[in-house]
């Protein structure tokens, strides 16, 4: 977590921005002329236009917020179920976005919450590792490898694009080549140590991160995670203490190690009792605006350093325009998009100064 934690120092701001848009997020004039666009929406080709269009469309809000905040926040979180809802192009516009996002400068969290068997677990953690060669085992599995000169020749030009952006070293080279443009991953600790264990691997091999959901900031996530155990144990403090077992070999310069924890905003008193059961992980709080957490509800899951946490906001920054009074539908498209921005900017200023003044009331 230690490049984490140098960005959140750098802007003074622990603080992500959510990328996950929705068409309701989105100003209308960007839909405008897309009923001519799409033709008839009851047709295969009509769907398929409407999804494509959506996902562009998803795409330039995002970035227009990626520059309005990039000298601003350290970091963002995408939500890849907006992009997976949309069908494979919405996929590239996940990957797109993680990749302007990374382009800007920012920490790219992919909000994928995987989790499943090991070997399926392990698949999942590409995300991390970086897509194997050709050699490797998964293509192996997949019968793709065995002289399949065309494969080798198509890894190989993949990694070469991103050698040419002067980006992977020469370990990672070595590895695959790195599609998703994300610096940590989201992971469901429900299914055990397999599931985890190749995200621990794979995010220790390619210098990355993990968040592991914990005390999540939903209505019913008590249903499970406050059930108690024979031993007077909630679930979700095995999970903490799991989260500190796995990530006890990965503690990096800054104390915290590579398996993080997603607390949510909306359980202050939990949260800050899970800041003293896990000293060494960095906390994910989602929950901070549309779902009612506030700075002060958040600053006692903050280190008595007030760092080693990092605050999501993501309604409450990208849809922040939909209150700006300046709005009104014969804005431009363009002037749309620099209401986002700007409101988008304003919204991600005030959470860093709300969350900035709690903790310095706190002490
Ligand atoms: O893992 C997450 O990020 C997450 C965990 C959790 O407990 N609660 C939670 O809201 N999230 C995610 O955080 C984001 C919250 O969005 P807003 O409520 O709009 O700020 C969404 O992407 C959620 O999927």
């Amino acid at each position: 977590m230690d490049k984490l934690v140098e960005a959140i120092r750098k802007f003074d701001n622990p603080s992500v921005v959510g990328l996950d848009p929705t068409i309701a997020l989105l100003p209308p004039q960007l839909f405008a002329g897309a009923r001519e666009i799409v033709g008839d929406i009851d047709t295969v080709k009509g769907r398929a236009l409407w999804a494509a269009m959506v996902n562009a469309k998803f795409l330039e809000f995002n970035r227009s917020i990626i520059n309005a905040v990039k000298d601003i926040v350290p970091a963002v979180k995408v939500q890849i179920a907006m992009y997976e809802a949309l069908g494979p192009a919405g996929m590239m516009a996940y990957v797109e976005t993680c990749r302007a996002a990374h382009e800007a400068g920012l920490h790219v969290i992919g909000d994928i919450k995987r989790g499943d068997i090991g070997s399926t677990a392990a698949a999942y953690a590409y995300h991390l590792s970086g897509i194997p060669r050709p050699n490797s085992e998964i293509f192996q599995a997949f019968d793709l490898s065995g002289g399949a000169s065309e494969n080798t020749s198509q890894c190989k030009c993949l990694a070469d694009d991103e050698r040419d952006e002067g980006k992977p070293d020469a370990s990672r080279e070595e590895l695959g080549f790195f599609p998703w443009y994300e610096d940590s991953v989201t992971v469901n600790p429900y299914l055990g140590t397999d599931g985890i264990a190749p995200f621990v691997d794979a995010a220790q091999q390619a210098d990355k991160d993990i968040f592991v959901l914990v005390r999540t900031s939903n209505p019913s996530s008590d249903e499970f995670q406050e059930l108690m155990s024979d031993n007077d144990q909630r679930v979700y403090e095995h999970v903490a203490d799991k989260v500190m077992q796995w990530g006890s070999d990965s503690v990096g310069d800054e104390g915290f190690s590579r398996v993080g924890a997603v607390v949510g905003a909306t359980h202050p008193r939990v949260g800050a009792s899970l800041r003293a059961r896990m000293p060494r992980a960095m906390f994910l709080i989602p929950g901070y605006g549309a779902q009612g957490g506030t700075a002060s509800d958040v600053a006692a899951m903050f280190d008595v350093h007030g760092e080693g946490a990092i605050v999501n906001s993501s309604r409450g920054i990208i849809g922040a325009w939909r209150k700006d009074p300046a709005y009104n539908s014969a804005l431009s498209i363009e002037d749309s998009l620099q209401l986002v921005g700007m409101n988008a900017r304003r919204a991600a200023l005030d959470m860093r100064d709300a969350l900035n003044t709690a903790l310095k009331e706190r002490s």
